[in-house]
């Protein structure tokens, strides 16, 4: 089955949205996400101008020899860019191989290894009375598990606090938006948070919460051990990813699990994390990781080290990639949950389909492939808008982490 053509769609509802379409010369067809948030264009030159003009004429059956031929051939390896268009291909091969299969992707990856794939909400709040509230609705539509963030006493605005509750959107204007940090008074705030959504709801739910990379490892780990009596399902990104041994300190001081991976590209971001076991999670994702076949073998790795998936899952992964994650999770045998973020109305019905919501799990349905579409009619009705995610300043002006 060869490979006649591949188009490039970019699309706004709402948000930014990058969608690789394969066709193939037996008129059955693929699609893969290739949305990097903030850096949208740069995914969508490397596609058009390097990778589609190598893919015309190949076997759209050899994905793994595709994908080899993708990350080895360009002899620049890695990085989120070059991941991304891979993933964007990888996503759409699988989804044409699933296709001619006649089977729903899962199929193909070894089948159902559970019955639903467990997801966390966010719920946010501009102070603990605020979140804790928010976090009740979530629990009032299913959720089993809900990740909480709050307003920090004293900082105007913090990232992971919004406006617009259900649809929370992280790339909110034209040029970034600057936010002001104090790991102090956070650090004073968060156990505060927790230990009144554990008096509130008891301990029959999940909760998790993201520290967006802002502490030092000594800091990180004095937030992990005052979150233990509350017991997190994890503490998420707590110190920037790039130095992996790093994270021995934040380990040798707390038993709260720890969650990283977002940000990450390759096996190799989380190879000493991983083999050391310094995390719990591994929240690499389809679209930013290489595709499913990547992911697989993070997957594997982390699976010898007694480590669990916890896929990414912000509105900026399009529907696209949520429907190739949840045939990915509900096959992997060491899946821990899944981020889920709702998309806008406007979102969905550019991308039609299958899986569903169900009493706190998603289920992907059973049409063959992942089971996402794109309306490219409606698609171009929405024209690319530049969005930046926001900067993080400390109360003195210095540029931190966020
Ligand atoms: O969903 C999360 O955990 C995030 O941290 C959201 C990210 O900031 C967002 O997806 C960046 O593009
Ligand atoms: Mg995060």
């Amino acid at each position: 089955m060869k490979i006649v053509s591949a188009k490039v769609i970019v699309t706004c509802p709402g948000r930014n949205f990058v969608t690789l379409k394969i066709q193939t010369d037996q008129g059955i067809y693929g699609i893969g996400d290739a949305t990097l948030n903030g850096r949208e264009l740069s995914v969508v030159s490397y596609l058009q101008d390097h990778v589609i003009p190598c893919l015309i004429g190949r076997d759209a059956h050899q994905i793994e020899d595709i994908w080899q031929y993708l990350y080895r051939g360009a002899y620049w390896r890695r990085g989120p860019v070059t991941m991304s268009a891979i993933a964007a291909v990888d996503t759409a091969l699988w989804d044409i191989k699933a296709k001619a299969a006649n089977m729903p992707l899962y199929q193909l990856l070894g089948g159902r290894s559970r019955e639903g794939v467990l997801v966390y909400g966010h719920a946010n709040g501009k102070d603990i009375a605020e979140t804790v509230d928010e976090v009740g609705k979530y629990i009032d539509m299913g959720y089993k598990a809900i990740r909480a963030q709050s307003g920090v006493p004293g900082l105007a605005s913090t990232y992971g606090v919004a406006g617009d509750k259900m649809f929370y959107e992280p790339a909110d204007a034209a040029l970034p938006t600057e936010n002001v940090w104090s790991t102090p008074k956070y650090l004073t705030h968060t156990p505060k948070l927790f230990e009144k959504l554990r008096d509130t709801y008891g301990d029959g739910h999940e909760f998790l919460h993201d520290v967006h990379h802002r502490l030092t490892p000594i800091e990180a780990a004095r937030l992990g051990k005052s979150l233990e009596p509350y017991r997190l399902f994890w503490m998420e990104d707590a110190v920037p990813g790039e130095n992996q041994e790093a994270f021995r300190i934040v380990r040798q001081h707390t038993v709260t699990p720890i969650a990283i991976g977002e940000v990450f590209n390759t096996i190799w971001d989380a190879k000493t994390l991983i083999q050391e076991h310094l995390i719990d999670y591994i929240r690499t994702t389809v679209v930013h990781a290489g595709g499913i076949t990547h992911l697989r073998r993070i997957a594997d790795f982390a699976a010898l080290h007694h480590v669990r998936t916890g896929s990414h899952g912000a509105t900026d992964l399009s529907p696209v990639c949520m429907g190739a994650a949840l045939h990915f999770d509900i096959w992997v045998p060491n899946f821990g949950i899944q981020e889920y973020m709702r998309h806008t109305e406007e979102t969905d019905a550019v991308f039609p389909h299958d899986y569903k919501f169900e009493n706190g799990y998603l289920i992907p349905g059973d049409t063959p492939g992942h089971g996402v579409d794109i309306d490219e009619e409606l698609a171009a009705k929405y024209e690319y808008k530049p969005a930046y995610l926001p900067v993080n300043r400390l109360e003195d002006g210095t540029l931190w982490h966020w």
